[in-house]
C-alpha cells in the first residue's frame, strides 16, 4: 500500500459504484458465520482516528479494537486515515470500510472480517474532515503507523528535519491554514493551504483542538521506533514551535499536559498484500475483498500505561499495559526486527526470496540464534527473557504459510538500522560478534548500485539510495565507513577494527557466497 499512487476521487460511504460481489455490510449475514465481524460497525461511532491505512493497522490495532468494542459493549470504531494512497480509501468506502484478516500457519488459513473500521480519509483531500474529528471530544485516541520516514526526523533520529522540503511547504501551509481559520497568522489574504505530512497533519489538527475544547486526548505511535512516544511527540511539538502561530507557545504547553504520547510496542509479522493473496481470500470468503491482509498467528501489543484520556479497553484482545515499555521494546527491534533485517539482506545475497526460504537454508537458523546471543547482552533487565524469546522466533520466522518477502523488510534501511542496529553496535560494554559484522557487511554489500535498475543492488527502496550508492565510488578500502556515515554513524565509521573486519566479507557476499 505504499508508495504515491494516483488519485482517486473519494466515494461517499456505501455510495458511488460498489461491485456487488466484494464486501458489505448487507452481505455479511451471506458470510459464513465462523468469518463474520465481531461487532457491527452500524453500531459504531468514530472514537479513534488511525494514521496509516496499511496492511499492518488492518491486522493490528483494528483487531483489538475490536475485540475492546465487542467486549465491552462500547461503541468505539475507526475512522482510518491513509496519508498518500488515496486509492486504499476508495477500496475501502466501496466495501463499506470492512476487510479479512487471514490467520496463516502450517495447520491452515483461517479468514475473519473485522468490523472496527467506520471511516476513511485521505490525510491532504479530506483535511477538514480529519481536522473536525480530532477537535471532537467524542475522538479520545489517535493511533498511527506510517513507518520511519512518516516522522521526517533528523537523519540517524532526532528532532523534526526541518530541512526536509515536504515539511517546509507543510509549515508554509500551516501559516495560511492559521490566516485562513481567522487566527492572526502570518499570510493574511492567501488561500488556506494543504498540509501532507503526518507531523504537519497532526500539529494543525491538535491545534484544532486546543483551540476549540481542549480535551485531553492520546496520540499512539505503533511504528517500529526505538522510543516511538517520544518521537512522535517531538516531531508534533517541534511542527508547532516552527509554525510560529500567535498560540504556538501555549499549544506547547498544552501538548506536554493534556496531550498523552505514550510508547508502544506492536508485533505481528503481516506481509504486504499480493494478488494472489486477494484470491486465496476471495475463494474462502466467497466474495472479493480488496483489502484483505494476512499475518501469522503471533500478535502481541505492549503499551506505556500513560493515557490522558479515556482509552480503548484493548486489553480485551490481548494487549498489555506496562509501566516502562522499554525493555520489551529494546527487546523487539534488537532481536526480532534486527535478526529480520539481517536475514533479508544475507537472504538476498543468496537469491533467496522469503524469510521462510532463508530458514530453510543451513544457516539461516544458525544466523538467527547466534545474532541474538550476541544482541543479548545489550537488552536491560525487566523485559522477555532472550533465549526463550530467540527460541520463539525461530519457530515464527519458520512459519512458510506467511511468505514475508526480503525486499519488504530490507526497504528504507538507512531508516531502519539506526533503530535495529547502531546502539547494540555502539554498546561500548562488548565488541560487535561475528554475526553483527555478518549483518552489517551484508547491508554494505546489498547498497551496491546496480547499473541497469540505477538503483541498489536487489531493489530494495531507500530514501537514502543516491547517497548511498555514492559511498561505492572512491577508495574501495573506505566503503563500510562512508555507509556508516550516511546511517548517521560517524563514530563507528572511525572504528577502525569493525569497517575491516566488515570489508574482509564483502567479496564473498557479491559472490553469493554467506560467509560461515
Ligand atoms: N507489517 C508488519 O509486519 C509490521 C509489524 C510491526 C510494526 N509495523 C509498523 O507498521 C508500519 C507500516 O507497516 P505496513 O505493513 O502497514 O506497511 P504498508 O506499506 O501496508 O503501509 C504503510 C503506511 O504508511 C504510510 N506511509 C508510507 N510512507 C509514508 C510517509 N513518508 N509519510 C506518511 N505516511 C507514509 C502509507 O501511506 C501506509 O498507510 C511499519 O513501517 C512498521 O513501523 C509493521
Ligand atoms: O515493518 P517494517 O518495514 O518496519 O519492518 C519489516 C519487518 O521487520 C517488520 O514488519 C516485522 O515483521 C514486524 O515488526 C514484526 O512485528
Amino acid at each position: 500500500m505504499n508508495g504515491e499512487n494516483p488519485r482517486v476521487v473519494p466515494q461517499p460511504p456505501g455510495g458511488g459504484h460498489r461491485p456487488s460481489s466484494h464486501l458489505s455490510l448487507n452481505g455479511l449475514g451471506r458470510l459464513a458465520e465462523v468469518c463474520r465481524p465481531a461487532v457491527d460497525p452500524r453500531d459504531l461511532r468514530a472514537r479513534l482516528v488511525h494514521v496509516g491505512l496499511g496492511a499492518f493497522h488492518r491486522a493490528h490495532q483494528a483487531v483489538y479494537t475490536e475485540a475492546a468494542s465487542a467486549a465491552t459493549g462500547s461503541d468505539a470504531g475507526i475512522v482510518a486515515v491513509a496519508p498518500r494512497d488515496a486509492s486504499v480509501v476508495a477500496r475501502a468506502r466501496a466495501q463499506d470500510h470492512l476487510f479479512s484478516v487471514t490467520t496463516r500457519s502450517p495447520e491452515g488459513a483461517s479468514p475473519k472480517v473485522v468490523g472496527s473500521l467506520v471511516g476513511a480519509l485521505h490525510l491532504a483531500d479530506d483535511a477538514a474532515e480529519l481536522n473536525r474529528l480530532i477537535a471532537s471530544p467524542e475522538v479520545t485516541t489517535v493511533t498511527l503507523t506510517v513507518t520511519e520516514k512518516g516522522y521526517h526526523r533528523v537523519p540517524g533520529g532526532g528532532p523534526l528535519d526541518l530541512a526536509d522540503p515536504r515539511i517546509a511547504s507543510d509549515l508554509e501551509a500551516a501559516g495560511q491554514a492559521v490566516s485562513a481559520a481567522g487566527a492572526r497568522g502570518t499570510r493574511p489574504g492567501r488561500a488556506a493551504g494543504v498540509v501532507r505530512t503526518v507531523p504537519g497533519a497532526l500539529a494543525v489538527a491538535l491545534a484544532g483542538r486546543f483551540r476549540s475544547s481542549g480535551a485531553p486526548i492520546d496520540v499512539v505511535s505503533c511504528d517500529n521506533l526505538d522510543g516511538n512516544g517520544p518521537a512522535l511527540a517531538t516531531v508534533v511539538r517541534d511542527f508547532v514551535t516552527a509554525a510560529n502561530w500567535p498560540d504556538s507557545a501555549r499549544i506547547v504547553e498544552w501538548l506536554g499536559r493534556d496531550v498523552g504520547f505514550p510508547s508502544t510496542v506492536v508485533d505481528r509479522i503481516v506481509p504486504a498484500t499480493t494478488p494472489d493473496d486477494l484470491d486465496q481470500a476471495q475463494a474462502a470468503l466467497g466474495t472479493r475483498d480488496d483489502l484483505a491482509v494476512s499475518g501469522e498467528p503471533y500478535s502481541q501489543w505492549v503499551l506505556e500505561d500513560a493515557f490522558r484520556a479515556v482509552r480503548p479497553a484493548w486489553e480485551h484482545g490481548g494487549a498489555q499495559f506496562v509501566a516502562d515499555v522499554v525493555p520489551f521494546q529494546l527487546t523487539k527491534l534488537r532481536l526480532l526486527n534486527g535478526s529480520h533485517s539481517g536475514l533479508a539482506y544475507l537472504g538476498l545475497a543468496a537469491g533467496c526470496r522469503t524469510i521462510g526460504d532463508v530458514l530453510a537454508t543451513g544457516w539461516g537458523e544458525t544466523f538467527v540464534r547466534g545474532f541474538g546471543a550476541e544482541v543479548a547482552a545489550s537488552l536491560p533487565p525487566g523485559g522477555p527473557d532472550p533465549a526463550q524469546y530467540v527460541e520463539a522466533l525461530v519457530a515464527r520466522f519458520a512459519n512458510t504459510a506467511v511468505r514475508h518477502e526480503l525486499r519488504q523488510i530490507g526497504a528504507d534501511g538507512s531508516l531502519k538500522l539506526p533503530q535495529r542496529w547502531v546502539q547494540v553496535l555502539r554498546d561500548s560494554s562488548s565488541r560487535p560478534g561475528d554475526h553483527q559484522i555478518l549483518a552489517l557487511a551484508a547491508w554494505a554489500s546489498a547498497t551496491r548500485p546496480d547499473a541497469s535498475s540505477g538503483g541498489l543492488l536487489f531493489g530494495t527502496p531507500d530514501p537514502a539510495a543516491d547517497a548511498l550508492m555514492n559511498c561505492w565510488t572512491g577508495s574501495p578500502g573506505g566503503v563500510v565507513a562512508r555507509l556508516l556515515r550516511v546511517l548517521g554513524a560517524p563514530d563507528l565509521a572511525d572504528d577502525e577494527a569493525l569497517t575491516s573486519a566488515t570489508e574482509a566479507l564483502l567479496p564473498d557476499l557479491a559472490r553469493g557466497v554467506i560467509p560461515s
